[in-house]
Parts: C-alpha cells; sequence; structure tokens
C-alpha cells in the first residue's frame, strides 16, 4: 500500500483505532464563534468557550508601542482585546480617509492575530471613549440642525459612506473568515441617548449584516437600568451590559437576563478604574475591588472585557468632554488608573487580576514583560519666541474670515484648536467697563488681549473682564476648543464664541475670525526654523516658547514636567503631545513616548503658553514615591513610578524675565 492513495487513509484509521486526538486545524470553512441559548454559552468552533478580555485604544498609543502594550495584554492572561474605531480618527474631512501610521488600524488589527489575541471590535459609528464628540467627527455640524445618533438622512448617509470604507477592511479579518474578530459591536450604549431611535438601530443592523456577512456575532452595550435597556437594544444584536466594581454582579447579570434569558453573561466594559477631569481628583479604584468583582463574575461562567485595561493618552485635540450641570473637560493623560499604567507599566492591579485569571485558565509560560525603561533628560530651557498674535501670518496663511458677528468653529470649518476672535474699541473706554459674554457662549475658553493679556473667559465659569481703552483700540480673542462633549444629549457641542460679545452690553460687531493650524506650522519647522520675535506683551499671554534637548544615545520614554506654567500645549519634533495644564491638575505631568524623540540630533520642543509662563520655577513634582499611585491632586506625579528608579522625565524652565503684575483690569 505503498505511495497510494490508502496509505493516508490507513494512518487515519490506525490513529483513530488508538483514539489519538486529531487536531486538525480548523479551515476557515469550518470556523465558528456563535451564541448557544442552550447552554447560554459561546461557542467557538464548536466548543464551549468564555473570554476574558481587556481595552485599548490604538489611538491612544504611539504604534511603535502597539506590540509591547499587546504582549503585556496576552502575557496578563487575557484571550481577547475590545478596540474601538473612532471614525473622526480617521475620516478627517468628509471623503478623505487617513489610515496611515498610527492611525493603521488593519496593522494593529494583524498584530493582535499575531499574539494569539483575540478581538471584540467596536467601530461605532458612535464609540464614546471620553474620546472627542464620542468618536463622531465634527464636520457632521456643518449641517447645524444635523440629528446624530438618529434616522436623519444627512447623518445616515455620511454614516453609511464610513461604514463602506471601514467594514471592508474587517470582514477578512473575522473570525469566521480565518481571522481573529469574534463579535462586532453596533452602536455603543444607545440606550443612553435621548434619542431612542429604533430606525435608526435597524438602519445600522442592515448596513453591517450587508457588509460584514450573516455570521458574525453582533452585539449592543448598555448600562443596567430598564431604561437603557429598552432603548440600546434591538432584535438580532445580542445585548451585553455594562457595570464596575460597584455594582451587584447577580443583580447586574439579571438585567441582561430581562433582555437576553438565554445565551451567555458578558460585562463588556467592567470598569478597572475611571476617567479623570480637569479640575478633580483623580479617580481610582482598588486593585482588591476589581479582582473580587471579576472573580465572582468568572465563576458564574460569564464573559469580561475589563474597560481600560490599557488606557494610555489623549495625545493632540482627542480628549473629549462631559457635561454634568457644567462642561466638564477630560485629561490629556487616560490613565484611567488601569491595569497597565499609561505609560504601559504592569501595576498591582494587573497582577492581581492575572493572579484571578489564573484560577480559571492557564497563564501563557513565560515572564510578565517587564516596564519600559524611562530617562529623565535634564531641565530644559526655553526662550520666548512670539506671542501668538504676532504669528497669525505664519499660524493663518490663508488671512482672516471677515464677519458681522463671531462665527463658529464649525462655521469656518476648523475642528479643534484654535480660532483669534478680532475686532476694534468702538469707543473710548475711559473707565473700566464690563465686556461679557452670553452664558454658554465661550466655548470653550477664551483668552482676551486688549494690548496686552486681560485675562480667561470660560465656559460655565467666568465670562466677564473688566476692560479699558481708546476707540480703534484692537481687541483679540484667542478661543481654545478643549474637546468637544462625548457621552449624552450635548455631544453636538459647537465650539468658538457662539454669541456676541459685548461691552456694557453694547454688541461688539465687525469681527476678523483667524483659524488657526498650529500643527501644520510646527511639523514644518516653525517656529524653531524661524527668527524669534521680540515681544511686546511681557510673559503673560498667549506665546509660544521654544527649545532644544539632545538624548545620550537612546530615546526611551520621559515625562515632562511644567514648574510653574499655567496652561498650554507641547510639541516635541512636530508630534502633539497634548494639553497641560498643572494650573488647574489633577494632571502634572505628560507623557512623552521615547518613539517621539530623536537620537543624535536636537529634539525641537515648542510650547504654546496660553496663560502666563513662570519667571522662577514655581511648582516641582513632591518626591517620587516608589510603586504607588497617591490619590488626589498630585497623583498625576505619582504615576511616573511604577518602577525600581526615579525618573521624573525632564523639566521646561523658563527664560528668566522680570516679573509683571497681573492687571486688575485691561
Ligand atoms: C462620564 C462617562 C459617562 C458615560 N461613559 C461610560 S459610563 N462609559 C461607557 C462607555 O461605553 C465607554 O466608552 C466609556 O465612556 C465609559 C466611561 O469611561
Amino acid at each position: 500500500a505503498s505511495g497510494s492513495a490508502v496509505a493516508p487513509l490507513f494512518l487515519l484509521w490506525l490513529l483513530l483505532l488508538h483514539n489519538v486526538p486529531l487536531a486538525l486545524p480548523a479551515s476557515p470553512l469550518a470556523r465558528s464563534f456563535e451564541l448557544d441559548y442552550e447552554e447560554d454559552c459561546f461557542r467557538k468552533d464548536g466548543a464551549p468557550f468564555r473570554y476574558i478580555s481587556g481595552s485599548i485604544h490604538y489611538a491612544r498609543v504611539p504604534r511603535p508601542a502597539w506590540r509591547d502594550r499587546l504582549l503585556k495584554m496576552y502575557m496578563s492572561g487575557l484571550s481577547a482585546v475590545q478596540v474601538y474605531v473612532p471614525w473622526n480618527y480617521h475620516e478627517p474631512r468628509p471623503g478623505v480617509y487617513d489610515f496611515v501610521g498610527n492611525r493603521d488600524v488593519e496593522a494593529f488589527l494583524d498584530l493582535t492575530a499575531e499574539l494569539g489575541l483575540l478581538v471584540i471590535l467596536r467601530p461605532g459609528p458612535y464609540i464614546c471613549a471620553e474620546w472627542e464628540m464620542g468618536g463622531l467627527p465634527s464636520w457632521l455640524l456643518w449641517k447645524p440642525d444635523i440629528v446624530l445618533r438618529s434616522s436623519d438622512p444627512a447623518y445616515l448617509a455620511a454614516v453609511d459612506s464610513w461604514l463602506h470604507v471601514l467594514l471592508p477592511k474587517i470582514k477578512p479579518r473575522l473570525y469566521q473568515h480565518g481571522g481573529n474578530i469574534i463579535s462586532v459591536q453596533v452602536e455603543n450604549e444607545y440606550g443612553s441617548y435621548y434619542a431612542c431611535d429604533y430606525g435608526y438601530l435597524r438602519h445600522l443592523l442592515g448596513s453591517f449584516r450587508a457588509l460584514l456577512g450573516s455570521e458574525v456575532l453582533l452585539f449592543t452595550t448598555d448600562g443596567t437600568q430598564p431604561e437603557e435597556l429598552h432603548c440600546g437594544t434591538l432584535q438580532g444584536l445580542y445585548a451585553t451590559i455594562d457595570f464596575g466594581p460597584g455594582s451587584n454582579v447577580t443583580e447586574a447579570f439579571g438585567a441582561q437576563r430581562w433582555v437576553e434569558p438565554k445565551g451567555p453573561l458578558v460585562n463588556s466594559e467592567y470598569y478597572t478604574g475611571w476617567l479623570d477631569y480637569w479640575g478633580e481628583a483623580h479617580a481610582s479604584t482598588s486593585s482588591v475591588r476589581v479582582a473580587r468583582g471579576l472573580e465572582n463574575m468568572l465563576q458564574m461562567g460569564a464573559s469580561v472585557n475589563m474597560y481600560m485595561f490599557h488606557g494610555g493618552t489623549n495625545f493632540a485635540y482627542w480628549s473629549g468632554a462631559d457635561f454634568k450641570d457644567q462642561y466638564k473637560p477630560v485629561t490629556t493623560s487616560y490613565d484611567y488608573d488601569a491595569p497597565l499604567s499609561e505609560a504601559g507599566d504592569p501595576t498591582e492591579k494587573l497582577f492581581a487580576i492575572r493572579t484571578v485569571i489564573s484560577k480559571f485558565q492557564p497563564l501563557p509560560a513565560g515572564p510578565m514583560p517587564s516596564p519600559t525603561p524611562k530617562y529623565a533628560y535634564g531641565r530644559v530651557a526655553l526662550q520666548k519666541h512670539a506671542d501668538l498674535l504676532d504669528a497669525l501670518g505664519v499660524l493663518c496663511p490663508s488671512g482672516p474670515i471677515q464677519s458681522q458677528f463671531p462665527l463658529t468653529f464649525e462655521a469656518i470649518k476648523q475642528a479643534h484648536g484654535f480660532v483669534v476672535y478680532r475686532t476694534q474699541l468702538p469707543r473710548d473706554v475711559p473707565d473700566p467697563a464690563t465686556l461679557g459674554a452670553p452664558p454658554h457662549s465661550i466655548c470653550d475658553r477664551g483668552y482676551v488681549m486688549l494690548q496686552k493679556y486681560c485675562g480667561t473667559l470660560e465656559r460655565d465659569g467666568q465670562t466677564t473682564l473688566r476692560v479699558m481703552g481708546r476707540a480703534g483700540d484692537t481687541l483679540d480673542v484667542l478661543l481654545e476648543n478643549m474637546g468637544r462633549i462625548s457621552f449624552g444629549a450635548n455631544i453636538s457641542d459647537f465650539k468658538g464664541l457662539l454669541g456676541n460679545l459685548s461691552l456694557d452690553s453694547s454688541p461688539l460687531s465687525n469681527w476678523l475670525i483667524y483659524p488657526l493650524d498650529i500643527d501644520t506650522a510646527v511639523q514644518q519647522g516653525w517656529p524653531h526654523a524661524a527668527l524669534p520675535k521680540p515681544s511686546r506683551r511681557g510673559r503673560a499671554g498667549p506665546a509660544f516658547y521654544t527649545g532644544t534637548f539632545e538624548t545620550p544615545g537612546i530615546a526611551w520614554d520621559t515625562f515632562v514636567k511644567f514648574p510653574g506654567w499655567s496652561k498650554g500645549q507641547l510639541w516635541i519634533n512636530g508630534f502633539n503631545l497634548g494639553r497641560y495644564w498643572p494650573r488647574r491638575g489633577p494632571q502634572q505631568t505628560l507623557f512623552v513616548p521615547g518613539s517621539v524623540l530623536h537620537i543624535g540630533r536636537p529634539n525641537n520642543v515648542t510650547v504654546l503658553e496660553l496663560e502666563g509662563a513662570p519667571s522662577t520655577p514655581l511648582f516641582s513634582c513632591p518626591p517620587l514615591g516608589q510603586g504607588k499611585r497617591g490619590p488626589g491632586l498630585n497623583s498625576f506625579c505619582m504615576l511616573i513610578p511604577h518602577l525600581s528608579q526615579t525618573i521624573p522625565g525632564f523639566m521646561l524652565t523658563p527664560p528668566h524675565t522680570s516679573g509683571v503684575k497681573a492687571p486688575l483690569y485691561c
């Protein structure tokens, strides 16, 4: 029987005769991931399956660090990762798409597959995640009356256009097609949104089925309140829930059973920590509580995704906001008190979770990768380069827009960052007069200059200033967008001067409006490549500072501290590291991934300080502790040391200029 077709069959017969298990790889044709309503479980290739998953957002981690973070998640014992796709990260203008570099979602997904992780994908189109506008592109608001997250035809047209670009990238990576994506979420906590529009959910279900096929498991996620499950669930989408360690697990899953009497128990977002807002204490959740709740759920046989397992950073302008009685912008750090710190370092919370997981399934062999090395590059001296108002030619090359009254960011098609609104005083103001804005019309912060920096108008905060001047004096307001609301009914969060500024109740008119493109200028080498402009405004008010530093042959991660600085934006080598606001806190440092640093050539530091650079260092982080996170205002200083050594990062030191008193009025 040698050399004939009989031999393989003979061999197979022999193996089966001796009960040798045949672990034949399931061909893409036979691969399946489905719900079992009899046994109340998932089935993967026909076998009962429960996932233990963690959330990571590729948009919050530089691509060079993706492998490090995913490997640490795999070594923690996770079988899957949960991934949002932020629509606005990939479609910056209608019909303009960006999937390269840090935005290469396919490369990220392929890396998860390479590392043996399954994926639970959440492509939205709305995601929340405390991400700018919950992931929706702000250009949707170019149609001011659009009804987001609804059957509004204008909204659905943009959604379908986006899904027709994204989902074909996903389909070949579905588990049933040989990939590692086991399930796909439709929308996000739709039951928490006022619209409660089943037609919208049905439209999305139809689009997802048309573009992904009939096999993929589609699901929804909602809170456990009846009204949330009432409006967020739909026949044809498996309903899952989200809750944190403070909830009663039995009661919470009882809520899921209200909608899904049969099928697997699933907590799609088990909160390992929480987000931070500027001006509020750093949120933290005890490892013991997180581990205990996880163990309870795993003992019930539930599938669990931990939100977040690695939070990362809201680089550039990507942080979102919340609205609870007032506007609450989210910090640049999305550390989330997560098992992997913002810098990607394993914490004691990770090891506590890993211990729980080991009770239910074997951990991968081998050690947990160590924290990434960090380096203190020392103090960086900065020189004032120019007042922002003296750089409008570079920052707004197309020139200003003329308008009788102020226009919103959306009306002039500015998505993020900053816009200057300029007018002239219509009359002499020999005695202090009130410059004021209608309630909620400053979106979000207005830095007022009248010859010099007068002060800051703030959304849901200070909306008046006392000013003096002469007719014809130039009045400038630099408007900063601090991030669009990402959750709830107020996500149509228009930015800019939404109402008229008035002088003693007389509206100011005849405005020049300058949309600023600072990032393009900085990425093209400004201001380092330009000669400094002598300042006429001292050290208060919006101005650019520059400095350089060398790395000692390595480019390790670090953190930047801002001793005495107020609020602003930081770029290194053209990479926008995000907003700093040590004066408000709780975050006191900015994470700097080593991948943005140069070796063997100067690293260019560019700072836009909005309110006032220090004349001398007014602040320095307390001595860094070892391995613990400290609650309270300075906790972000304490985030650094999940390491054995104390690595404080480098300091930004100001030029030494004479101090000036802030004026009582301009
Ligand atoms: C202040 C957040 C209110 C709503 N968001 C909630 S509950 N969450 C659920 C939401 O699905 C997720 O994207 C995150 O936004 C998470 C909070 O981190």
